[in-house]
């Protein structure tokens, strides 16, 4: 039996591209049900100025979700404030936290049963006053999760990382035994649960060059990396590395790789960016919800020109949908 799955998709920073993609989005047919979390008078001036012909209808719980292509269902839970395509305005960083707590909110309760966000400013959030570093860990703490993990994924790559948005000087630090473990848990228990993977693979990257060089390049895999994977291979997760980095992606590592867990953001993401950006999707382990994202950011330069891809927009939305359908089946067959 095919359960209906309800998505909440925040459309993001309104002066970004995450309103145009939805937009470009609504055009299409859907084979699952999808609420438009933003100011639907903002998306009607956006559809406007893209010439995109779409009947926004507003939306609160309860009431049906159009399917049909050219339609929008919107849950406008806050207004905007002056928002021009391109400029980014501080004084609507409190309406797009607005759309984030809403969603979260509709997943908890069961309204929904994922969520999928366009993409935010982080600059302009903190500009407004607001500490906020990624959705990723604004929705551990809305969920109250013990931890979470950032994982992207395209066809034949997923990566996870092992710190997410902090300065890279503070990335050795942040790496403990106590830090790793958890995030390697996460990973190894979210790809099976979420991903259908029996024993899940993962190939883990040194930090410093050449994973350290046996010491001569710094310590970190000796005195933290190598322990984590020994004391957890001993529990039976598969695990191999610390492995270098620069060679870790090849075609040959890969083929035996589940995931990989880079270090940090920029040792793991512009790789995976590489192989697909604008059809790779961003998925939060280790929360009670299931979310999704776009791989790529606000992209101001394209804001309003009908030029930006939704192709990343598609396939977390198919992504989010197929993780619900994968958890609710798991539901039935322990029922
Ligand atoms: N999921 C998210 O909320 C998310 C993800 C990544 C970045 N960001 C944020 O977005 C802001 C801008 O980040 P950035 O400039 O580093 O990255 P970006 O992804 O916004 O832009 C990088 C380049 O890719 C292009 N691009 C991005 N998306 C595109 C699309 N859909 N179609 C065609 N071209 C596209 C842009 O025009 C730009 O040239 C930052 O505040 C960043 O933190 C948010
Ligand atoms: N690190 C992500 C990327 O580069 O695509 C992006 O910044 C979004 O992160 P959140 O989902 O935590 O906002």
């Amino acid at each position: 039996m095919t359960e209906t799955v309800r998505i909440m998709l925040t459309a993001g920073e309104p002066a970004g591209i995450g309103p145009d993609i939805c937009l470009e989005w609504a055009l299409s047919d859907r084979d699952h049900d999808v609420v438009v979390v933003a100011d639907a008078e903002m998306l009607r001036k956006r559809a406007e100025l893209l010439e995109l012909d779409i009947t926004i209808e507003e939306w609160v719980p309860d009431q049906p979700i159009s399917r049909a292509g050219g339609t929008l269902s919107v849950w406008s839970v806050a207004r905007v404030e002056k928002c021009r395509p391109g400029v980014l305005n501080s004084a609507n960083a409190t309406y797009v936290l607005k759309t984030l707590e809403a969603a979260v909110e509709a997943c908890q309760l069961n309204i929904a049963q994922a969520m999928v966000t366009a993409p935010v400013h982080k600059g302009i959030i903190n500009q407004a006053g607001i500490v906020f570093s990624g959705h990723t860990e604004f929705l551990q703490e809305k969920c109250g999760a013990g931890g979470v993990v950032m994982m992207l994924a395209t066809e034949g790559l997923r990566v996870a990382l092992a710190t997410t948005h902090i300065p890279l000087r503070d990335v050795p630090d942040a790496i403990t035994g106590d830090s790793l473990s958890k995030v390697i848990r996460i990973l190894d228990k979210d790809l099976k649960h979420h991903f259908g993977i029996r024993q899940p693979r993962i190939m883990v990257a040194g930090l410093n060059p050449h994973a350290g060089e046996g010491g001569h390049l710094g310590r970190e895999e000796i005195d933290v990396i190598e322990p984590v994977i020994e004391s957890m291979s001993k529990e039976g997760v598969d695990l191999v590395g610390p492995l270098p980095a620069d060679t870790l992606f090849t075609p040959y590592n890969l083929e035996e790789a589940d995931a990989v867990l880079a270090m940090y953001h920029d040792q793991g993401l512009p790789v995976l960016k590489h192989k697909g950006f604008g059809r790779a999707v961003n998925i939060s382990l280790g929360l009670p919800i299931i979310r999704t994202s776009v791989d790529h950011g606000t992209a101001l330069d394209l804001a309003g020109t009908g030029q930006a891809d939704g192709g990343s927009l598609r396939e977390a939305l198919a992504t989010a949908a197929f993780m619900v359908r994968q958890r609710d089946g798991k539901r039935r067959e322990r029922a």
